[in-house]
């Protein structure tokens, strides 16, 4: 398993393109036929996809966490963005189909991921963060989820904010995550951008045309750099940074925090004539 230091905001400063794309860019997880995680020193949170084709494929165990098995001292947060899918927990199958969101609780033992069509194959967004008790597992639909309208055509980013795992929601540890839906023509997201120095933040770009290019804004609200990134890329934001994007064509994306709390609500936001 890949993994990714924290970085310094003062350190970031200095960072040229590559640096910036090898610290804070998770390319290559979606992967057809594979499991690609990745291991973020923020928070601990894990980010990856499973992208199961003919095969089931087994969440399996990793020797970075030293642990019996996956989700010994762990939850994780599971969100499909292809075709229809299943996942079997410890010997229970749910249909988690596209925009359906799983959670499986801390003392899971056995994880595994489907395709009900290897010719319209699953691909599954993973987030996984530590826990310390035993929430539930949980399966919400897209329908079932919180929705919350933001944003305004005059300002490209009319979107709809789909809350699964938070408060109100699926209870979880530390885990809160998400989905933004953009309407078409809008390609703003999180614009006014925030931060929230309790929490870190990923990021995962879907239904983004091939054609079409993402940028993606990070960095202190002053101090601001971009990354470019393409459909079923994700990115990890520190706490320090904004992370907010436009592209090229609407799009959607998955957003997933842990840390310190799970009020959704703690943000610091930053006037969009203050940012630099
Ligand atoms: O802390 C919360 C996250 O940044 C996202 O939920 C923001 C978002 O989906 C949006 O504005 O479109
Ligand atoms: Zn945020």
């Amino acid at each position: 398993m890949k993994v990714i230091q924290a970085v310094h905001p003062e350190d970031f400063k200095a960072y040229q393109t590559a640096q910036i794309r090898e610290r804070f860019l998770l390319d290559g997880i979606v992967e057809p036929g594979k499991i690609n995680l990745v291991y973020t020193h923020y928070d601990r949170m894990i980010v990856g996809g499973a992208s199961p084709l003919g095969t089931e494929l087994d969440l399996g165990n990793y020797p970075n966490l030293r642990a019996e098995y996956f989700l010994e001292r762990r939850e994780i947060g599971i969100i499909n963005v292809g075709g229809d899918g299943t996942v079997t927990a410890d010997g229970t199958a749910y249909n988690v189909n596209k925009l359906d969101c799983l959670y499986i609780g801390k003392g899971t033992k056995e994880v595994k991921f489907a395709s009900k069509s290897a010719d319209a194959p699953a691909v599954f967004f993973i987030l996984s963060a530590p826990a310390h008790m035993t929430y539930p597992t949980a399966l919400m639909t897209n329908e079932e989820a919180v929705k919350v309208h933001a944003g305004a055509t005059e300002t490209a980013n009319k979107r709809t904010i789909n809350k699964y795992i938070f408060l109100e929601g699926i209870r979880s540890c530390q885990l809160v995550m998400g989905l933004t839906i953009l309407e078409p023509g809008s390609v703003w997201n999180t614009m006014p951008a925030h931060v929230h120095d309790r929490r870190m933040e990923a990021y995962f770009y879907f239904d983004l045309d091939k054609s079409q290019k993402l940028v993606h804004y990070m960095g202190e609200g002053n101090e601001t750099r971009h990354i470019m990134m393409n459909n079923h890329e994700a990115v990890v934001s520190p706490p320090w940074s904004i992370h907010s994007g436009s592209a090229t064509a609407n799009y959607k994306f998955i957003w997933g925090m842990a840390g310190e709390n799970q009020d959704y609500t703690d943000m610091d936001p930053i006037a969009i004539p203050d940012l630099r």
